[in-house]
């Protein structure tokens, strides 16, 4: 509605009557005789001091428009109201009541609210609250309508939707980028309100955007969290890095994981997860690398015992042979037998030293072989686990199920398969219920322990081929080959069924767990973040329609 003044005159009396009502609502004036006699006069183009030109029933000129008159016209405006059904004859009753206490705060107010219903919801009926019967329908106005300028509420209620399309379709949704699933409701609703007519889809569009609002409340309180978790897992990598720096492997590993992290959208579920994971990476290779280092010194020790009686060898046998050649001069200068005994003995002796100093020797570099070979097996074995170590950067550390980039890569693997192959794959997003409450009614550890036992069930119902990854807190997203749709929302109900048999228990009481899953078929060649976003509108459907349910998603 536009609110500025009209410079075109109206024609007849009654325009000017009716757009002087239009004004007092919309300016939110009192509506007081002289309110209503200084908007007429401005309406109708006539000068205050002018004489009025223009015939008003019963009003001969401007300057006859005594307050009665004008109470008059406001008793007849409020009369036809209340002839009217619905809220429209309730202001019609208040508006007489104020009338006749000459309240006229009251029927101003009555008036602002009026204005308010009529600029704020486009074709939401004033007229009556329930749906009107076939007969009514035409009887009814279609709006309040205190002007007959049709075109004029037109343009201003596309101009609106238009406004609030852009909003919500780009100025908001490329706000909640880092956020996919409250992007694509934002631009979902803008959609809608682009095209909604009916009072029911108006409706729809406002819960809907309430719902939209409290989410995005929740989550902008996450932020501040977010940047101390971003802040704690630098501080976790430099450390990494640090210890890792002789291994140019491991290091490559590491980084990989936060490059990741940095380059997809950083919620707050992906760093906990992310942090979690580099901990127990860090933790364990610090303690594996510990021992590797010990079993390289022990071989260096070896080696350097080895050298050491070789040199020890060498410089007995060097004696060994001066003493020898030593023995040999005087043998052949003696002519004594007695003194060539005594040679002999000497000769014995040096030879049974050397033979032990020989087979001692022989015996230590045996021993050190025997050693080294050990401390090389201990090594594989180290590197071999060091190996896995950086494999596990793949895996959840709390449930043992794939995390998002095990779970990147078994999606490449079996999308590039069902491309090749002409088979169906499905997916299944997983989000359990209510697990707030769990957590806060029974301690986070029983949380951890209801995670765990949920990717058992899934684990033990599925087939071994499905594969089941941690996506985020309590958000599993499970990948189905070979599977068509109807298929795999029936493997969903099936883990469901097995939840409600196989209980899980914390602090001695049973408790149900139950999920609410999206179920999607991948279209061949279908990026994964497609398929993803698809499984989890759908999820997200279960959660509004009740929760413990499985959607298929369009
Ligand atoms: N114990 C435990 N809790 C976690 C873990 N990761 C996330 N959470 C918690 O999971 C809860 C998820 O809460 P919401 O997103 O409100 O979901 P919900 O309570 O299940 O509500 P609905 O999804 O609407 O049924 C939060 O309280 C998180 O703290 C985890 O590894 N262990």
């Amino acid at each position: 509605m536009s609110d500025k003044p009209n410079n075109s005159v109206p024609k007849t009396p009654t325009d000017i009557a009716r757009e002087t009502f239009k004004r007092l609502a919309i300016e939110r004036i009192a509506p007081t005789p002289a309110a209503y006699k200084k908007l007429y006069v401005e309406i109708s183009g006539v000068d205050d001091d002018e004489p009025v030109k223009v015939e008003v029933p019963k009003i001969n000129s401007i300057n006859t428009l005594d307050p009665n008159e004008a109470e008059n016209l406001l008793s007849k405006f409020a009369n036809s109201l209340q002839k009217s059904s619905g809220e429209l004859a309730n202001f019609g009753h208040r508006f007489s009541r104020a009338l006749k206490a000459k309240d006229w705060d009251d029927f101003s107010k009555g008036l602002n609210e009026l204005a308010n219903k009529v600029s704020n919801k486009p074709s939401i009926s004033l007229v009556d609250t329930v749906a009107p019967t076939p007969a009514t329908v035409n009887a009814l106005p279609k709006r309040i309508s205190l002007v007959d300028d049709e075109s004029e509420e037109n343009q201003t209620e596309s101009l609106l939707k238009d406004l609030l399309f852009r909003t919500l379709g780009m100025a908001l949704s490329s706000l909640l980028k880092p956020n996919p699933a409250l992007a694509a409701e934002s631009e979902s609703l803008a959609n809608a309100v682009k095209t909604a007519s009916s009072e029911a889809e108006f409706n729809s569009i406002n819960s809907r955007l309430k719902q939209l609002c409290f989410q995005i409340e929740l989550k902008s309180g996450d932020t501040a969290e977010q940047q101390e978790l971003l802040l704690r897992l630098f501080s976790l990598l430099l450390e990494n890095v640090r210890e890792l720096l002789d291994d140019d492997n491991w290091l490559r590993g590491q980084i990989e994981v936060v490059q990741n992290l940095i380059a997809g959208p950083i919620d707050h579920r992906a760093l906990q997860e992310a942090t979690r994971s580099l901990k127990d990476v860090i933790y364990k290779q610090g303690a594996l690398k510990h021992s590797l280092a010990e079993s390289k010194t022990s071989v260096k020790n070896m080696m350097a015992t080895f050298i050491d009686r070789l040199d020890v060898m060498t410089s007995t046998t060097t004696n060994y042979q001066q003493k020898i050649s030593g023995f040999s001069k005087e043998i052949s200068n003696t002519r004594n037998t007695a003194e060539v005994e005594h040679i002999i003995r000497e000769i014995l002796n040096e030879t049974e030293t050397i033979q032990s100093e020989a087979s001692r020797s022989q015996q230590i570099m045996l021993a050190a072989q025997k050693e080294v070979k050990e401390a090389e097996i201990r090594i594989k074995e180290l590197e071999d686990k060091l190996s896995q170590m950086s494999e596990l950067v793949r895996e959840d550390q709390l449930t043992g199920s794939l995390n998002r980039r095990g779970m990147d890569d078994i999606f490449e693997r079996e999308a590039d398969r069902a491309d090749r192959r002409g088979t169906s794959l499905c997916i299944a997003m997983l989000d359990l219920d209510n697990f707030k409450k769990l957590n806060d009614t029974h301690g986070h550890a029983a949380g951890d322990e209801a995670l765990i036992h949920v990717v058992r069930i899934v684990k033990q119902t599925l087939r071994s081929i499905d594969v089941i990854a941690r996506y985020g807190g309590e958000e599993f997203l499970i990948v189905m080959p070979e599977t068509n749709l109807d298929e795999a929302a029936k493997a969903m109900t099936r883990v469901q069924r097995e939840l409600t048999t196989h209980f899980f228990t914390a602090n001695d009481q049973r408790l149900f767990i139950t999920f609410s899953a999206g179920v999607a078929l991948r279209v061949p060649h279908e990026a994964q973040d497609s398929v993803v976003k698809r499984a989890d509108k759908a999820m997200y459907e279960a959660k509004k329609t009740g929760k413990n349910r499985v959607i298929v998603a369009q």
